[in-house]
């Protein structure tokens, strides 16, 4: 059982803003954590990580890493980190980036062989691509195999093929390992598929906390499904209206009367709906 009590005075953009969460998260979980930029996410792991001063109580497996009279320092909490930007040693090789962290060789073999770079494991790391990046950087947060895993937006510079890839490696490490792991993440698929719980933070606080199909879906009463997207253009074509929508990485067109362009504004938030098998906007 991890159990974090963590409060921290912030300077957030309209001012002071109070981080106070209280969390107890269960050895093994995978808990996303999501929330609008701004509301303390990345703060929360940095404290978690004994990066960053704050009035915390913070009890992992038992251990008190920090509470009133104790500090444990990053380099004694037994966890691992995983940023948008890799991080790694880039004089090293694939291999020597993770030997570094930890000499244990069958566990280096074992991890690079989970993530497909057995073959890069002599390239030095600045040769390869962001996603293999990304692996090797995964593989070396898990060689001090850490009571804690922290990944913050670990995806979310590499295209669509590739993310979808690497969940699936983060999913069959999470398996292997079981290590309680917490991700930082905007992407509703990806919570989805990963995580068995859903912190969502708004302005210092957790606003919602859950399993991800009742945090995240917005599907309600006889609506058979639901996207949110963005009002590109309306075209018009012959004596009809055409909405162009972005949806994630897909474009999708939505006939409208000319009444129901009335209200809709180019570049704004639309949700696309449909009850049966005719589709509305609303916005
Ligand atoms: N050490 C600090 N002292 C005071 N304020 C801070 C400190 N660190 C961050 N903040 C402020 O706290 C707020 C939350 O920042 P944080 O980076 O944790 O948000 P976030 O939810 O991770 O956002 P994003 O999704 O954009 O990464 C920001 O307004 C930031 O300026």
């Amino acid at each position: 059982m991890i159990k974090i009590d963590v409060e921290k005075e912030l300077i957030g953009s309209i001012g002071k803003m109070n981080l106070d969460v209280n969390l107890q998260i269960n050895e093994g979980d995978f808990v996303a954590l999501t929330g609008l930029s701004g509301s303390g996410k990345t703060t929360l792991l940095r404290i978690l990580a004994g990066l960053e001063e704050s009035n915390s109580y913070i009890n992992v497996a038992g251990k008190v890493w920090q509470d009133d009279k104790h500090f444990l320092p990053v380099q004694k909490r037994q966890i691992g980190f995983v940023f948008q930007d890799y991080a790694l040693f880039s004089n090293m090789s694939v291999i020597e980036n993770l030997l570094f962290v930890n000499k244990d060789k069958k566990l280096a073999l074992e991890l690079l062989e989970i993530t497909e770079l057995s073959k890069l494991k002599d390239r030095n790391v600045t040769t390869l691509s962001g996603g293999q990046k990304q692996r090797v950087s995964l593989c070396r947060a898990l060689m001090n195999k850490p009571k804690l895993l922290l990944m913050d937006e670990p995806l979310s510079a590499l295209d669509p093929t590739i993310r979808t890839k690497l969940q699936d490696e983060i999913l069959t490490l999470h398996k292997k390992f079981k290590t309680t792991t917490i991700m930082v993440s905007h992407d509703p698929s990806e919570i989805y598929r990963l995580s068995n719980k859903v912190i969502v933070m708004q302005n210092g606080v957790v606003k919602k906390e859950g399993k991800a199909k009742d945090v995240l879906l917005k599907t309600s009463g006889s609506a058979k499904f639901s996207f949110e997207g963005e009002l590109l253009d309306i075209v018009k074509v012959d004596v009809i209206y055409i909405a162009i929508i972005s949806i994630g990485q897909q474009l999708v067109e939505v006939v409208l009367s000319e009444d129901e362009t009335l209200n809709l504004k180019i570049g704004s938030k639309v949700r696309v709906s449909t009850k049966a098998f005719s589709p509305n906007i609303s916005y």
